[in-house]
């Protein structure tokens, strides 16, 4: 998994740079010479810098597995005032107990817009989970609705590492390792621990102010990898060198700014007198990324009958038991369908795995109507679901000549666990009601 040093940074559409490849030993300084040279902590780092290591794994983790990254910055992150619990507006945390595990198939319409002036942090929207944030298991689903950019604040979250799902409008990633854009399309991956601010960039296109709205995996459990390949080969799927990492960029701001952290499902706050987005230099694996879904390869059937989706995973979170994921990332990104005497959409079944989807544009090949983009849908556990009556009728009958699905782009976060629902979800406006009738007038065509 971990690849060499990799300095070759390079320019993008967005006027960004980046380096390039997932788990690499990357490194950067903004300033030349602030990185050191043959040791990690030097009795006196360069340019008067502190060193300071942060992890994302336990020090003895297998080599595989381990995450660290070291940052030379212009303050320790040690130098802060006490933390105070802080109001936590619509984001919640496991575990989820307000609410009874529901079996039945849920699906919401996009998160309304915010009455107000709302950035990432106050706009995120807990839908639900599984697991412990104390226990490091499990992961939640969350919704956002921003309309202003972050503004003297910072985030970050020791309960896990996010998942950044764009489906309206660009966001400006400035992390203490440097800066990532992630549009609609892209994904980006916070890890924990690591703050963060977010700006949003594009204005609308009826030139109103910009907002932004997407999907947040927030990830408690073994840190997002790329799945095994098997007898796929060596590549294939999400390509480790489409993952970019951002470059060192530093802030030298000596004003206050809020640091709002997230420990154990409650959110905290303290007012620091300088920016901790000052880290000039660092190197390391425990990184940010952001990946453009559109490059992913898409492997499927050239024969006969529907793959199972796992075909599609981008990134997986292993559990404890090989092959079960605690929650895998799945792309259903534009593709060739050629299946022979085939029933080309997904096919009806009941699931071990708990699927939540969302759409980030277009359509999704096995609902006609009703999951939109910014929508959502939830099968819990062994919730029996499939194609709609209409996509059913339309599939059955189609010729089958070979066929491009290129008319959207949607995702689902997939987990071992079943998922409970926030009160707010449950209750939600938006929650759609009658969703089980798609399934209605699917008529009997039995005969002897
Ligand atoms: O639409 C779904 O339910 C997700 C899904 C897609 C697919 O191609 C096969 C199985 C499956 O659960
Ligand atoms: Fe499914």
């Amino acid at each position: 998994m971990a690849g060499t040093g990799n300095e070759q940074a390079r320019k993008t559409a967005e006027g960004l740079a980046y380096q390039t490849g997932f788990g690499n030993e990357h490194s950067s300084e903004a300033v030349p010479g602030a990185l050191p040279v043959g040791r990690n902590s030097p009795q006196r780092a360069p340019l008067g810098l502190y060193a300071e290591q942060l992890s994302g794994s336990a020090f003895t983790e297998p080599r595989a597995h381990n995450l660290r990254s070291w940052l030379y910055r212009i303050r320790p992150s040690a130098a802060h005032p006490p933390f105070v619990r802080a109001e936590r507006h619509a984001l919640r945390s496991a575990p989820f107990t307000d609410c009874t595990p529901d079996p039945n198939r849920l699906r919401w319409n996009p998160l309304p817009e915010p009455s107000g002036p709302t950035d990432f942090l106050d706009g995120l929207w807990t839908l639900g989970g599984n697991g412990d944030a104390t226990q490091r298991t499990g992961m939640a689903v969350h919704l956002y609705y921003a309309n202003t950019s972050m503004e003297r604040r910072v985030f970050g979250n020791a309960d896990g590492e996010l998942l950044i799902v764009p489906e309206r409008g660009g966001l400006l990633l400035r992390t203490e390792l440097g800066l990532l854009h992630a549009a609609p399309g892209e994904v980006a991956l916070i890890p924990r621990g690591v703050r963060f601010r977010v700006e949003l960039l594009d204005a609308a296109s009826d030139g109103q102010s910009p907002t932004a709205r997407g999907y947040v995996c927030e990830n408690y459990g073994r840190p997002f990898q790329l799945p095994d390949l098997g007898p796929i080969g060596a590549n294939g799927l999400a390509n480790a060198r489409d993952f970019r990492a951002p470059v060192a960029a530093y802030e030298d701001v000596e004003s206050p700014v809020e640091v709002v952290n997230k420990f154990c499902g409650h959110l905290w706050t303290a007012t620091y007198d300088h920016s901790p987005l000052d880290v000039v230099a660092w190197h390391g694996n425990h990184v940010p990324y952001v990946y453009d879904l559109r490059r992913f390869n898409v492997i499927g059937s050239i024969s006969y009958d529907h793959p199972d989706p796992s075909i599609f995973t981008v990134l997986t979170s292993p559990s404890d038991t090989p092959g079960l994921a605690g929650v895998d990332f799945v792309a259903f990104a534009p593709r060739w369908l050629v299946g022979e005497d085939t029933f080309r959409p997904p096919y009806f079944h009941r699931n071990v795995m708990t699927e939540y989807m969302g759409l980030i544009e277009g359509a999704y090949d096995a609902k006609a109507e009703g999951f939109v983009p910014g929508g959502g849908s939830l099968h819990n556990m062994m919730s029996a679901h499939g194609p709609d009556r209409e996509t059913f009728d339309r599939a059955s009958a189609a010729e089958l000549r070979p066929q491009k699905i290129d008319d959207g782009l949607a995702f689902m976060f997939e987990t071992r666990w079943p998922l409970t629902l926030t009160e707010q979800a449950r209750d939600a406006g938006h929650l759609q009601r009658g969703y089980d009738d798609v399934w209605q007038g699917l008529q009997r065509h039995f005969r002897l």
